[in-house]
Order: structure tokens, then C-alpha cells, then sequence
């Protein structure tokens, strides 16, 4: 079953699945995001996985801020081989393979087994112009049900774009999931719920974060509760 995105989600991000285990992942959590390039046997931790968490699958390429060692045609294999557990509710996609022609047979094996896509883009250095958050994620919804954009925020400004740009995407109708990296953007891990961003990503353990600046799952869930955050209230 597809993981559908309507409201917002809240994924506890890991290398290993025994997290989905852990009381902060039951009672904070809506999904787990099993970071498959982070750990030694995916394929094998999803075969022994029996938590009740619906899991996001990411096998992120080295040239995106991973750690998958093989080639790409390979990461994208073992990536659509994922999609065959019936715990997986949905994959990430990086949209420059969606783009460069790689991913093809990873999208459609998704969507004949009814999983969810997330196409990703993600600038570990800074944050383009406004106008160009914009039409990354307009290009990435064309391919996926959730386009997801990371950035790297150097300012205040850049943070505003980010949150701009989420809203204008989700007063389009897009589905998108948006947050700022590192220290300066912290907060839009928080604050960009508000403005429709659909998922949050966040460790169990804030010793094991899966990108700079993550608040620890708790901390998240808390302080996107506080704010009220809810994608479909965004009008
Ligand atoms: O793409 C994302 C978002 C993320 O990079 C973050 O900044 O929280 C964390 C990753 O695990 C996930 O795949």
C-alpha cells in the first residue's frame, strides 16, 4: 500500500530498521525512512523487518550526499527490488536519474506494485534563487506523487525563498516536501510544514542523523505540533 502524502509525515530516518522499534518511533513516527545505502544488506533488513511503520526506501548515490558504493544501475535495481516488501509504501528517487533516463524501470516497477514515489533533489552547498526552487520542484512533481527539496541555507534570505517557494507549490495543489540543511536553516525542518511541506525527516537517535541540522524525532514532533504544521491547511 502506497504511502499517500495527504496530511503530513513524519519519518524517523535510519540506517536500521530496528529503530522503527524504538518507543520514540512508535509513539512520534509515521514512517521510517531506511536510508538502504547507509547499511550492509537492505534487501536482507527489509526480508526480517516486522514493525508496523510503513517505510520510505531511499538508496541515496554517492553524487547526492549518499553512501551507496556500487553503480547507479544497481543502486536503481536494488532500489525497485525494494518495492516488492509489502512494508514499503514508498521510494525515493533522485531526479537526476529520473531526469538523466536511469530510473525508468524503478518508476514503473513502483507503480505497478502501488508504491509511492518521491523524486528528490538536494544542494549540499547553498541554496539556488527562488525562481529555481520553483521549478525544481514543478519538474520533480511531474515524475513523482511527493517532489522533495533539500537545500543548504547560507541566510535568512534563503530560508524565505525555501518557505515561498513551498507555499506557492502547495497553493498550486503540488505535493512537496521541503527543508534547509545545516545550522542557519534548522528551523524550516519545523516551520515549512506550515506551509504545506508533506514530510519531515528525522533521527531516533540525533547522534545518528542522516543530514546536518536534523532536531532529534521528538524535538521534531514536538515543535511541528506547536506550530500548528499541517499540509492540507495551507489556503
Ligand atoms: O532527502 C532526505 C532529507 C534529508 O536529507 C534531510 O535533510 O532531512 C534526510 C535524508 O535521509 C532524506 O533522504
Amino acid at each position: 500500500m502506497g504511502i499517500d502524502f495527504d496530511s503530513f509525515t513524519l519519518a524517523a530516518a535510519t540506517a536500521d530498521l530496528a529503530d522503527a522499534d524504538e518507543p520514540a518511533a512508535r509513539e512520534h513516527a509515521d514512517a521510517v525512512e531506511f536510508r538502504m545505502d547507509l547499511t550492509d544488506d537492505p534487501l536482507e533488513a527489509l526480508e526480517d523487518y516486522d514493525a508496523s511503520l510503513p517505510i520510505i526506501a531511499t538508496n541515496r548515490a554517492a553524487w547526492e550526499g549518499g553512501e551507496w558504493g556500487g553503480d547507479d544501475d544497481e543502486r536503481l535495481a536494488v532500489l525497485a527490488e525494494a518495492t516488492a516488501f509489502d512494508a514499503v509504501g514508498a521510494i525515493d528517487v533522485e531526479l537526476e536519474s529520473i531526469l538523466e533516463g536511469e530510473a525508468e524501470a524503478v518508476l514503473e516497477t513502483a507503480r505497478e506494485r502501488g508504491v509511492s514515489i518521491i523524486a528528490s533533489s538536494h544542494d549540499f552547498e547553498g541554496t539556488p534563487p527562488r525562481g529555481e526552487l520553483v521549478s525544481t520542484l514543478t519538474e520533480a512533481g511531474k515524475y513523482a506523487d511527493v517532489a522533495k527539496l533539500a537545500v543548504t541555507a547560507e541566510s535568512k534570505a534563503d530560508t524565505i525563498a525555501l518557505l515561498s517557494a513551498t507555499e506557492q507549490l502547495t497553493y498550486h495543489g503540488d505535493r512537496v516536501a521541503t527543508m534547509a540543511m545545516g545550522e542557519v536553516g534548522r528551523h524550516t525542518r519545523a516551520v515549512a510544514p506550515v506551509y504545506g511541506s508533506r514530510i519531515g525527516y528525522a533521527p531516533v537517535d540525533p547522534a545518528e542523523a542522516t543530514a546536518p541540522g536534523q532536531y532529534d524525532l521528538e524535538t521534531l514532533s514536538r515543535l511541528i505540533a506547536d506550530l500548528g504544521g499541517s499540509a492540507a491547511e495551507t489556503k
